[in-house]
């Protein structure tokens, strides 16, 4: 059971945006301060890429993939103060932020019937809280329209790519613009995909975090969440 009566919040809120926002760490401590359940939505479809690298399919094979997927086990936890993430009973918490996830991970979100089956399981987690925050691309517009509270996360280009880089402890102007490339890479990927891509929902609130702190975010995000609710009563 999730969700501080005290603290004012029952509800669903959403958070999508592009890569290296700020979207997970924002979410994590939002879920906290509200005592809210929090689903980490991209780790599942990394979860799922794990999945199709080890049975050793081509991820822009639809087909395959789709049919790879289905046969997973694919576990995420939703407590904002741990990470579980297993694929079959095995601990991929680790494994999917690596490089070779994150390459493919776009390709094998695209496909319609990964999508389905993983929306499918999100509802069901989301279904269990009374109050969650769920981060993702495509969670505003697809997977909980009714949302209590829908962001929309932005950050320059240059911002994302800083932060992104301060977090792998990279450091050489070189290293920077590959990452900014990568970051322009998957987010084309994302928003040009046929099923569920990226973008904001018509009535999600835009908050640009390039000029703030993380905290500053988070600040926004909670005052935005009380005042949802109070509008709702
Ligand atoms: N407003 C902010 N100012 C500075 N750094 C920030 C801000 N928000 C987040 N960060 C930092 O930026 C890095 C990337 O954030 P995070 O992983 O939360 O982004 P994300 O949107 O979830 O990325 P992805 O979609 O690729 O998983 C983290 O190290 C985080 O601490
Ligand atoms: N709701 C979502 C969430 C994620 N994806 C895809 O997964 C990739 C990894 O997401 P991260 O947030 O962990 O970086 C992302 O690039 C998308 O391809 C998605 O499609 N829908």
């Amino acid at each position: 059971m999730s969700g501080d009566v005290s603290s004012g919040f029952l509800g669903q809120i959403t958070l999508d945006g592009p890569s290296g926002t700020g979207k997970s760490s924002v979410a994590r401590s939002v879920a906290a301060r509200l005592g809210a359940a929090y689903l980490d939505t991209g780790a599942m479809y990394r979860a799922a890429t794990v999945a199709v690298l080890d049975a050793g399919i081509d991820p822009e094979d639809a087909e395959a993939v789709a049919r790879v997927v289905a046969e997973a086990r694919i576990e995420v936890g939703t407590s904002a103060g741990t990470e579980l993430v297993e694929v079959d009973g095995v601990d991929v918490a680790v494994r999917i932020r690596g490089a070779e996830v994150t390459r493919a991970v776009s390709a094998v979100s695209a496909v319609p019937a990964v999508r389905r089956r993983l929306v499918d399981q999100q509802r069901a987690l989301v279904e269990a809280a009374d109050a969650v925050v769920v981060e993702g691309r495509d969670i505003g517009t697809v997977v909980l329209p009714d949302a209590t509270l829908k962001v929309y996360l932005t950050a320059a280009p240059e911002a994302r790519a800083q932060r992104r880089a301060a977090q792998l402890g990279l450091r050489t102007a070189d290293e920077v613009a590959a990452l900014a490339v990568d970051l322009r890479r998957r987010d084309e990927y994302d928003s040009s995909r046929a099923d569920s891509p990226l973008r904001p929902a018509a009535d999600a609130v835009v908050v640009d975090s390039t000029d703030l702190s993380q905290e500053g975010v988070v600040d926004r995000v909670v005052e935005l969440a009380r005042s949802a609710v109070g509008a709702r009563r």
